[in-house]
């Protein structure tokens, strides 16, 4: 795609900091709130933003009340946090209660001290949700569209939604796909896609159920620099160990559990451990 990012990544830098870049409310003020922060900083003299678990479990809703989550109580302020863990042991499932897509059975899960169950509305205005699958999310025939869908909630007059869909599709290096339907892009460019669509409501938090599942090498590389720009908190789930080995707190979850929390790298050898127990029979 001549011209394109896709064409000529060497062009292309994430769309992090440009002077249009339409104002985060974290941090509300501050003047370099356009810089890319180093991982794990927070400004000074400014609250950062607080996912809080309260006992927060979640149980099926059938006859059986399996446990998918056992009651979790911890605090997340870091800017980057990771969740790794094995294929069904409820990564998916913790990061749904931030945004209030799931509710908890029991407990309570708090964003900024808004109760999940009784705020729903806001939290989910506050908490932007990528899924693992673009095509969950991508609803309209057309990306610009899916852009200004999203920025409908923004109340903003058609021409003006325009014209931000068409700065947020540029942003991400996107534009030349605006007009093509959603099922004629690659499963990468989807990808890239809704993360744009999420973003361009500028939510405090970004919530990313594997976003760089679907990724090539170069692709992968582009989303993990994006989201290490992004002035947002994130909270993502990941089987890439590279990528979790970027955030500032990794969760490793098993069975249901948070069975570690802590160092990135000491959570990777976690989980490797947990690997290797079931590989050899120990567990
Ligand atoms: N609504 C539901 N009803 C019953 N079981 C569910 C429901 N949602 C999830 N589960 C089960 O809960 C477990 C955890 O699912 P979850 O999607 O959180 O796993 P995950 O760690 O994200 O897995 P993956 O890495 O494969 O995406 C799985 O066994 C799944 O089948």
């Amino acid at each position: 795609m001549p011209g394109s990012p896709w064409g000529t990544p060497s062009s292309w830098t994430p769309p992090t900091c440009p002077a249009t870049w339409p104002r985060t409310s974290w941090p509300p003020s501050s003047p370099s709130r356009c810089t890319v922060r180093s991982r794990g900083s927070s400004p000074p003299g400014r609250a950062p933003p607080v996912i809080e678990f309260r006992g927060a479990a979640v149980r099926t809703d059938d006859d059986d009340a399996r446990v998918l989550l056992h009651p979790l109580t911890l605090t997340l302020r870091e800017r980057r946090v990771s969740v790794i863990g094995a294929n069904g042991s409820g990564k998916s499932t913790l990061l749904r209660l931030i945004n209030g897509l799931l509710v908890p059975s029991e407990g309570a899960v708090a964003v900024f001290g808004e109760d999940t169950r009784t705020a729903g509305r806001a939290v989910r205005r506050a908490v932007g949700f990528v899924f693992t699958d673009p095509l969950s999310q991508l609803v309209m025939p057309t990306g610009r569209e899916d852009v200004e869908l999203s920025l409908r909630a923004r109340r903003l007059p058609a021409t003006e939604r325009r014209a931000r869909a068409d700065g947020v599709l540029r942003r991400f290096g996107l534009e030349h796909l605006a007009d093509r339907s959603i099922y004629d892009l690659s499963g990468g460019e989807r990808q890239i896609l809704a993360l744009a669509v999420v973003l361009a409501v500028e939510p405090r938090i970004l919530v990313a159920d594997e976003p760089t599942t679907l990724l090539d090498l170069r692709n992968d590389a582009r989303i993990r620099s994006l989201i290490a720009g992004l002035d947002q908190q994130v909270v993502f789930t990941t089987h890439n160990l590279d990528f979790a080995l970027e955030s500032d707190r990794t969760l490793v979850v098993d069975d249901g559990r948070v069975v570690f929390d802590g160092v990135p790298a000491d959570a990777v050898a976690r989980y490797r451990d947990l690997a290797s127990a079931v590989r050899d029979g120990r567990r």
